[in-house]
């Protein structure tokens, strides 16, 4: 497994070995003892799998605030995705900072996202499905949102059009108008 880290602390790429052959390819998509090797020790409890039947729909920014944070670890299972993290860590050096990459059922790369940063993505093909783990489970009452235009994140999403969102997405409020619970110590 490739592991690559990004100039946020914690958020890094990951792409597991594909075994290739006259069928196709085969992957362990998730190892917990391959990931604890590499210092990623995540108790993973829950999956979460949604499919977005059109290009250019945005999902996100969202979080689960204090006592469920969730770690996440995302990858593309069908299409293609452009995945964004920011990082809202109170006192983390990145704070605000964000990061983009392009996730997709060909190129197999998976984006490992701490607790403590917004997620959110665009999906760039029509029927694009995700899958993702996290180490938390639902928790609505701790379930939040932050607009994907909040001029104070400042993120390309690469849209040349208005993005597909849904009604809580849509009404989202900025950064600077929710009571901010994540600290960098705690999150890390
Ligand atoms: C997140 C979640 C949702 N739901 C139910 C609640 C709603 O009735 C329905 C759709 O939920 P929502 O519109 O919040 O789904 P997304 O817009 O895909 O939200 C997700 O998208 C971004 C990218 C994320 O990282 C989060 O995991 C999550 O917020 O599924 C559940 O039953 N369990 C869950 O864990």
């Amino acid at each position: 497994m490739k592991v690559e880290d990004t100039f946020l602390p914690g958020v890094k790429f990951l792409t597991p070995q594909r075994f290739g052959d006259a069928r196709g390819f085969f992957s362990e998509s998730w190892n917990r003892a391959r990931m604890a090797a590499s210092g990623l020790d995540h108790d993973f409890v829950q999956d979460n799998h949604s499919v977005s039947a059109a290009t250019g729909t945005l999902r996100g920014l969202h979080y689960q605030s204090p006592p469920h944070t969730q770690a996440k670890l995302v990858r593309c299972g069908r299409g293609a995705l452009f995945d964004v993290v920011v990082d809202v860590r109170l006192g983390s050096p990145t704070y605000l900072k964000w990061v983009g990459v392009d996730l997709t059922a060909d190129n197999g790369k998976q984006l490992l996202i701490p607790a403590g940063c917004l997620h959110g993505f665009v999906t760039r093909v029509a029927d694009t499905e995700i899958v993702y783990k996290c180490t938390d489970y639902y928790a609505p009452d701790c379930d939040g949102a932050v607009r994907w235009d909040d001029p104070d994140l400042g993120i390309d999403w690469g849209l040349s059009t208005a993005p597909i969102l849904s009604d809580k997405d849509a009404q989202a409020p900025r950064l600077s108008e929710i009571d901010n619970p994540f600290t960098y110590e705690a999150a890390l």
